[in-house]
């Protein structure tokens, strides 16, 4: 699987409307790519609350209908990052969209963890309540957003509904960088799959992005990894080394179910 990470740049002077067809011309460049991913929030910008009101859009609004026809025309499956959903009741969510090569919106996923504490999307944003695999050509995917990446609960669930993969769009901050690093290469060993991290560029809001886009194969070895400005990451992955992994190293088999005061994941 070829795959492409797209590192845009947020930069708070280009407006929304001509970042989404910014990236939806890189999107384009990906053509011949099989899987194309954005990062979190790219559209607004991850800590740019004061606009994420103004910003939200339900499922078939400007993002999701301009990475549509750049999924289509492009012929990749696309992980169009997130954007702000603003859903039926009102509620806002961290909402992430992905599109088959028919320009089809397959799955969404609605952000678990919120970051910020009391502040920012903590309070902005209503919590996503369901872990949501997608099946690719070659892999099934787990999806998480930024700061799910802290909670390794969520993508054991995940490998227990099959993942092999996990696409994981952010907006880390890059006074966090050595976590964003640790975490995605500790993901990847610990359930033996690969990580496609894909970050930002740029400073929006005050807070300079960690861009360090990072994929990590299921040995948790970095297979590529961008730099801090805005980059397209492009590499080929070897899915079937995530069996390869699982059957010569097969930690995932020993894990010990049912013993008591550690939480028994049933799957999804
Ligand atoms: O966990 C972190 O350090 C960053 C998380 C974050 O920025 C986010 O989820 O938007």
């Amino acid at each position: 699987m070829r795959a492409s990470l797209i590192q845009i740049n947020v930069d708070p002077a280009e407006p929304v409307a001509e970042r989404r067809d910014r990236a939806a011309a890189l999107v384009r460049e990906q053509a011949g790519s099989d899987l194309v991913v954005l990062p979190e929030l790219w559209h607004v910008g991850a800590f740019a609350f004061e606009s994420f009101a103004v910003e939200a859009e339900p499922l078939d609004g400007p993002t999701a209908r301009v990475m549509s026809s750049a999924a289509l025309d492009a012929g990749v499956w696309l992980h169009a990052g997130s954007i702000v959903e603003r859903g039926a009741g009102g509620d806002l969510f961290n909402t992430s969209l992905v599109f088959s090569p028919g320009g089809e919106l397959v799955r969404t996923y609605r952000k678990i963890h919120r970051f910020g504490f009391d502040k920012g999307e903590a309070v902005l944003m209503a919590a996503g309540t369901e872990p949501v695999t997608v099946a690719l050509p070659g892999a099934v995917a787990g999806l998480a957003t930024c700061y799910d990446l802290r909670f390794p609960e969520l993508f054991r669930a995940l490998v227990d509904a099959g993942a092999q993969m996990f696409v994981v769009p952010a907006g880390w901050p890059e006074r966090r960088r050595a976590h964003w690093s640790l975490l995605a290469r500790a993901r990847a060993v610990e359930n033996q799959a690969y990580v496609l991290a894909c970050g930002t560029a740029g400073t929006h809001a005050g807070v300079e992005q960690a861009g360090h886009s990072v994929v990590v194969d299921p040995w948790g070895d970095v297979v590529g990894e961008a730099g801090a400005g805005e980059e397209v990451l492009a590499v080929d992955l070897d899915l079937a080394r995530v069996a390869r992994v699982r059957d010569e190293f097969p930690a995932l088999k020993d894990r010990v179910l049912g013993v008591p005061g550690i939480p028994v994941i049933n799957g999804l």
